[in-house]
């Protein structure tokens, strides 16, 4: 069905350079990810401006009273992206850098990477320009609390539904969900990586984390460079995305020789200890004063040249310029934040043979738990932890066999093949429900 589904729409001139005016850095580089799919699946221009289009943007001010009684006002953004596959589905994102083109870049490749790992969503992405290191508890819960009271008319079980990214998780979802029943009623399915005692999946957050494992150990097979073991990963980024991958490396016998977050990199050939560096930050300590017999702290910037098997970033988008690309020092890059790879780097890396799996893919452990969440809401029944790994591990490698058939058979890199896999999908349900 597929095939006839776009065999109809082929058959045009090739897409051409899409119009990029009015979009800075982060949409334009997703963009040019899609341009490249596009090209290879020979489909006419006129898909290119709706499949690059979002469906709908709000942009909201959200005025809290601080904890000394003063107004402060944030930005905040929904970027839906499109919902021909099924209900919105992305993530909300605390940071004092997120902007409206960021989380237009995010949402958009929530489409894609939804359509890759085959769960009946869309996509879309949210974002809140704070610094949540400045707010106290009360003060990011009254926040979150007025986000939903902003968003509550576009977000819904069966809308658009969101979930933790860079900066929130549990806890702001606990108070998302509270707050939206209250105007709506009972509704836990409003949002996922919800806390376990409050209608969250058991799993959901190491999901994204070893979603990224079962990601690279697929990689690392189909490439013939064999197991986990013994090889040596760098992880920049060390929160709930970097650590879980870090820890369940280190659990398999990979040596993490570098980790790096705000406050600097530990560099260490030997290998880290991944666990007691987890449970020092996690008791409220910087990883630079991390202390272990081998581990040195360096400068963060320098967590890019370590020399390594596997460089994996786990932090923000578009870290990988044309400058670092060219100083990298592994063989394969597994992107495990979003957008973190630029066109000109990804370019340079390929072309030095740096073999690069996709965020799209890479990362979509924590959305395809956060469907098998939405789906116990649905349904009122718990899956035990182990279901849910085996059933996360399962999508991961079906997912990564069809990427690696196109990559094989096309001869594209693995982000193109991924692309071209989504937006096949996405393209087959905007034609049958009739591109409206
Ligand atoms: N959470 C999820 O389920 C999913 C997340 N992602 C993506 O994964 C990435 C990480 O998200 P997540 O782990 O949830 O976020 P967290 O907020 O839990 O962690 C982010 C980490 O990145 C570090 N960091 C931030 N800025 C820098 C920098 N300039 N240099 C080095 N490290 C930095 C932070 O350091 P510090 O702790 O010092 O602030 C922290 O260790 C993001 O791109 C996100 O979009 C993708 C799919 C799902
Ligand atoms: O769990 C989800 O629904 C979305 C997570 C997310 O924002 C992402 O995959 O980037």
């Amino acid at each position: 069905m597929l095939a006839t589904a776009l065999r109809k729409v082929r058959g045009t001139p090739a897409v051409a350079a899409i119009a990029t005016r009015a979009l800075s850095s982060h949409a334009r580089d997703t963009n040019t990810y899609i341009q490249q799919a596009l090209a290879e699946l020979k489909l006419p221009e006129r898909f290119e401006k709706m499949l690059v289009t979002p469906r709908r943007e709000l942009c909201v001010q959200l005025t809290i009273l601080n904890d000394r009684d003063e107004v402060q006002t944030f930005e905040a953004y929904r970027v839906q992206h499109d919902n021909a596959r099924g209900p919105y589905k992305g993530g909300i994102r605390y940071h004092a850098e997120c902007d409206l083109d960021d989380v237009r870049s995010l949402a958009s490749l929530m489409t894609w990477k939804t359509a890759v790992m085959d769960i009946p969503f869309g996509g879309a992405k949210g974002g809140v320009t704070v610094d949540p290191s400045t707010l106290s508890e009360m003060e990011k819960e009254r926040l979150t609390r007025k986000l939903v009271h902003s968003f509550r008319g576009v977000v819904g079980p069966h809308t658009d539904i969101p979930a933790p990214d860079m900066n929130t998780g549990a806890k702001e979802m606990a108070w998302f969900f509270d707050e939206y029943s209250k105007y709506m009623g009972f509704s836990p399915g409003v949002v996922t990586g919800k806390p376990i005692d409050l209608h969250g999946s058991l799993g959901r957050e190491a999901a994204t984390g070893r979603g990224v494992f079962f990601a690279l150990r697929n990689l690392l097979e189909a490439d013939g460079a064999g197991g986990v073991e013994g090889k040596s990963f760098v992880v920049q980024g060390f929160g709930n995305v970097g650590s879980w991958a870090a820890r369940l490396i280190a659990e398999n016998g990979g040596k993490v020789v570098g980790v790096s977050d705000v406050d600097g990199a530990l560099h260490n050939p030997g290998g880290l200890d991944v666990e007691a560096l987890a449970e020092h930050i996690q008791s409220g300590s910087s990883s630079v004063d991390f202390k272990e017999n081998g581990t040195v702290v360096v400068p963060g910037q320098e967590i890019f040249g370590m020399e390594c098997d596997m460089f994996i970033p786990a932090a923000l988008g578009a870290v990988i310029d044309a400058e670092i690309a060219g100083k990298m020092q592994c063989k394969y890059i597994v992107e495990a934040a979003n957008g973190p790879t630029r066109p000109e780097g990804d370019e340079i890396l390929n072309n030095r043979g740096i073999k690069i799996l996709p965020d799209i893919y890479a990362n979509g452990g924590g959305v395809t738990v956060s469907y098998m969440e939405w789906v116990q809401n649905m349904q009122e029944f718990k899956w035990s932890e182990a279901e849910v790994n085996q059933k996360l591990e399962d999508k991961m490698t079906s997912a990564f066999e069809q990427i690696w058939d196109i990559h094989q058979k096309k001869g594209v890199t693995m982000r193109t093949a991924a692309f071209m896999l989504a937006i096949e999908k996405v393209l087959a349900s905007r034609q049958l429900r009739g591109f409206c």
